[in-house]
């Protein structure tokens, strides 16, 4: 059964996915009302109210995905939900549509004065002289941002005849081209437009983008749209620009505090406001409910998710062609750090055959949260593995080679300590398994799998015996053997798999067997 905590307002429709599992407990409570129960929660699901802090992370340890009723994120510390093991997911598209609508409309209501026309209406006057406005048509836009509400917002100007101009530093001439948008420097929308809208994330290199110094490059007379995040136009310097004439008028959905309380741009005119609205139709909600309800569904129950903030994106398709390789990686990862037990540095994953054509970086993730596991105490996995051995200095990569030893395909991963190496070569066989096929230099053949005894030794005769022996005298089953050596006499190895774990007496007895060099016991 896993608990998931509904903390912000969100469509009870869209939650449907998660009502209908038989394995989903829904609570829906602010985390604040639910403090002495927070450790119980799998999945946190929220809007943009509840804050999801590293503190409040540190008091939610079950916590294994927050999903987002919506695109922005910035209310979530995602470096702080990596650290943790905790998968972010937002909605990504649900409340596109209904933004760019609510920017439409604003735009329209700022050109024509309607929120202020209303007013005067409801105060018994009629005073149409004041409020004359201006056409759209014919007019230059502006829009900062071209991503999926900017672009909607864009199609929506060109119906309305306007001419729409561009800045968004990732987007390419040909997407520019398809949509029927000139491609722009910053400065020269700054300069051309009669109007702008702003669409970016809140970022470090947004966050005041229309400030003094570019609220200057602006034609005298300039609209303001900010329906994006508060703060990427500059509130101090759009004050200003609105008294001093220069900005005709700003509608504002977004504030760098929300709600603003006593702001001066509350008390000017030719400001029209709504409360961050842009997402709250109908339709919205009930899309970014029924997404991110759909996405966590998945997501508990081992299943891919498509829109995640923290994690490569990766389709149910290329998820089903990987998931085989993802579990051998994972065994493989566990039995090289069990097998090393020493400081690691650097850590090697060769890809060669089919594997090699597929979405490795899944595998790799995969890989090093089964070999960082054994040797860290707080959660890892695929989404924190490469932060985590970042953290201790153990650098990865990632190599593709042709030698897949016979095989169709083959993984191989490598481990180097101070003084010594170790590479374990698996490989997945469809319809049969995965086995390992190579260990340290040796051939050998056995499953990944339960409680396994590796042993080097010298290869004499009676060696099998006296290990059978020692376990037969100590009750312990043996489930599978495979031997493997480089030549007659030389060096040799056993893997055995058993029916129960070891203990760390019978190790140590093992060890003292005459030619005996190395016994380890690894668990997968
Ligand atoms: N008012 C509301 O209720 C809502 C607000 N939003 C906000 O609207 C904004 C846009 O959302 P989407 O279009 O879905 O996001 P998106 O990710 O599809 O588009 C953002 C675009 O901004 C561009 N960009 C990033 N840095 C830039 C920079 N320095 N200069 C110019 N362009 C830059 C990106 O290349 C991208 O094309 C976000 O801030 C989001 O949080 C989204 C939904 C509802
Ligand atoms: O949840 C909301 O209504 C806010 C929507 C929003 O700002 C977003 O999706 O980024």
């Amino acid at each position: 059964m896993f608990r998931v905590l509904v903390s912000d307002s969100i469509s009870e429709e869209g939650l449907a996915p998660l009502q209908k599992s038989e394995h989903i407990e829904i609570v829906q409570k602010h985390v604040t009302e639910v403090e002495d129960r927070l450790h119980e929660f799998d999945a946190l699901l929220v809007r943009s109210a509840t804050k999801v802090t590293e503190e409040l992370l540190s008091k939610m340890p079950n916590l294994k995905i927050v999903g987002r009723a919506g695109v922005g994120v910035d209310n979530i510390d995602v470096d702080a939900a990596t650290k943790h093991g905790v998968v972010v997911i937002n909605a990504p598209n649900g409340n596109t549509i209904s933004t760019a609508e609510h920017t439409f409309a604003m735009m329209a209501s700022l050109v024509r004065h309607i929120p202020q026309a209303h007013i005067s209406v409801k105060s018994r006057e009629w005073n149409r002289s004041v409020f004359v406005g201006t056409e759209l048509h014919g007019k230059h836009l502006g829009v900062i941002g071209f991503g999926r509400i900017g672009s909607e917002v864009a199609k929506r100007a060109r119906a309305f005849g306007m001419k729409v101009h561009v800045y968004d530093p990732f987007l390419t001439k040909e997407r520019a081209e398809k949509l029927g948008v000139s491609v722009c420097t910053l400065d020269e929308v700054l300069a051309v437009s009669d109007i702008i809208t702003v669409h970016t994330p809140l970022t470090k290199e947004t966050k005041g983008l229309l400030g003094e110094k570019n609220l200057a490059k602006t034609k005298k007379g300039v609209y303001l749209i900010n329906c994006a995040r508060g703060g990427i136009i500059d509130e101090q310097a759009l004050v200003k620009f609105l008294k001093n004439g220069h900005v005709a008028g700003a509608a504002l959905d977004v504030f760098e505090q929300e709600p603003p309380g006593d702001h001066p741009l509350l008390s000017l005119d030719n400001v029209i406001v709504t409360p961050h609205l842009g997402a709250s139709t109908v339709e919205a909600q009930l899309n970014v409910a029924t997404q991110v309800a759909e996405e966590v569904l998945q997501f508990l129950e081992g299943k891919p998710v498509t829109s995640s903030i923290n994690l490569p994106t990766l389709s149910k398709d290329i998820y089903e062609k990987i998931q085989s390789f993802y579990n051998l990686a994972k065994k493989m990862g566990m039995i090289a750090s069990q097998y090393m037990n020493v400081p690691v540095q650097e850590v090697t994953v060769t890809y060669a055959g089919t594997v090699a054509d597929l979405e490795t970086t899944y595998i790799t993730r995969s890989l090093l949260a089964g070999f960082l596991k054994p040797r860290v105490a707080s959660t890892v996995n695929e989404v924190n593995a490469a932060m985590i051995a970042k953290e201790r200095g153990i650098t990865f990569g990632e190599k593709f080679s042709n030698e897949t030893h016979g095989y169709a395909n083959c993984i191989s991963f490598t481990v180097h300590g101070e003084q010594n190496t170790f590479t374990i070569k698996g490989t997945h066989i469809p319809n049969y398994g995965d086995r390992i096929v190579h260990l340290n230099g040796f051939a050998i053949d056995f499953a990944p799998e339960g409680y396994l005894l590796y042993i080097e030794h010298q290869d004499r005769p009676g060696m099998i015996g006296k290990v059978g022996n020692v376990l037969g005298e100590h009750q312990v089953n043996i489930a599978t053997m495979q031997v493997g050596r480089q030549q007659a006499g030389g060096k040799a190895i056993m893997m055995l798999s058993l029916d129960k774990p070891l203990d760390d007496a019978l190790l140590e007895t093992l060890s003292k067997i005459e030619d005996i060099e190395t016994v380890k016991k690894l668990e997968v």
